[in-house]
């Protein structure tokens, strides 16, 4: 039977996450001990433990089937491969920034200007786009510190938090590309591994669904409940049980952990009492 090949990153700021979405998926693999290539126990699956900047090409090339990468690596590499699914995790941008007390108005700033970046084909095709010539300074990290060093007038990097930026007396001008981990596959599956991807999709797709929900359970008096159904609209209807306390219920629901927030006030209001959040470990609709 064919197993499907996944490379990750081996180790920087997408590997333990990328590790920490194959167990949720309830894949088991050995790890450590420094090897590159690992087989799954429980599932048609090798790991593959590479370079980020190299997994777009090595999935083109099919030496891997599926890639777990940064959105922004898959653009600036041009290459031909699929983007399968968005993962929601790593969330960063890229961005230009310039020296803290530089007068900024607007990207008229950086015309003839150096900029230094990792991103050189993103940058030049941003640029080109607006019609504005500028030169651009390849480096391939600690970008941050090159108008400091007389190297660029303004940079192109990842921001996430700012305080790199920060640190370094840069300020964030503009937004050129917002980014996430997502997972890559070659264009050209076979179908005995679609059918493999698609099992793991299924697993990533109900591990960030079950993320995404809440399971809440709450008591209310069987007076209020119709108004309550009404802030909590569920995932069908909401499970409703009799509590041995007289004309009162315990209501179970699912919500969405960001519109939560948005109703416990209307939910206290209604009348309900004991609300319970609880995390949901897998999600399947
Ligand atoms: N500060 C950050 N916050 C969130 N995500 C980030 C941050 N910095 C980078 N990322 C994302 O994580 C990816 C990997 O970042 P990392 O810094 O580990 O890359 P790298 O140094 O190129 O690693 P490698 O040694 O594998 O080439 C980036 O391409 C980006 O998508
Ligand atoms: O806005 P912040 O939260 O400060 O994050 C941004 C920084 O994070 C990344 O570098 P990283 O720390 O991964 O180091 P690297 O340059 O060695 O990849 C990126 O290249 C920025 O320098
Ligand atoms: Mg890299």
């Amino acid at each position: 039977m064919s197993k499907l090949k996944i490379a990750i990153q081996k180790s920087g700021r997408l590997s333990e996450k990328s590790i920490k979405l194959l167990e949720e998926c309830g894949i088991k693999f050995p790890n450590g001990g420094g090897k590159l290539i690992t087989e799954a126990t429980n599932f048609p699956i090798e790991i593959l433990f590479l370079r980020d900047d190299d997994i777009p090409q090595y999935v083109e090339q099919q030496v891997a089937d599926l890639g777990i990468i940064g959105e922004n690596v898959l653009v600036e590499s041009k290459k031909k491969i699929n983007l399968v699914e968005k993962l929601g995790f790593s969330s960063c941008r890229l961005s230009l920034a310039v020296p803290k007390e530089t007068q900024y108005e607007s990207l008229e700033f950086f015309r003839n200007k150096r900029i230094a970046t990792s991103y050189p084909n993103i940058l030049s095709e941003y640029f080109q786009k607006l019609q504005i010539e500028v030169t651009i300074e390849v480096i391939s990290g600690s970008v941050e510190i090159a108008p400091g060093i007389g190297l660029a007038d303004g940079i192109c990097d990842i921001v996430s938090s700012g305080s790199t930026l920060l640190s370094n007396g840069l300020k964030e001008v503009e937004k050129v590309l917002d980014s996430q981990a997502v997972l890559v596959a070659n264009h050209d599956l076979e179908d005995s591994k679609k059918q493999i991807l698609e099992k793991l999709l299924f697993r990533i797709q109900s591990v960030r669904k079950a993320k995404e929900n809440k399971y809440i359970l709450l008591n209310t008096p069987n007076s209020k409940l119709e108004k309550i159904k009404t802030i909590l609209p569920g995932m069908n209807s909401p499970t409703i049980l009799p509590l041995a306390k007289e004309s009162w219920s315990s209501l179970h629901s699912v919500i969405r952990e960001d519109k939560f927030w948005e109703v416990i006030d209307e939910l206290k209001e209604a009348g309900a009492e004991g609300i319970l959040v609880i995390p949901i470990e897998k999600m399947i609709v």
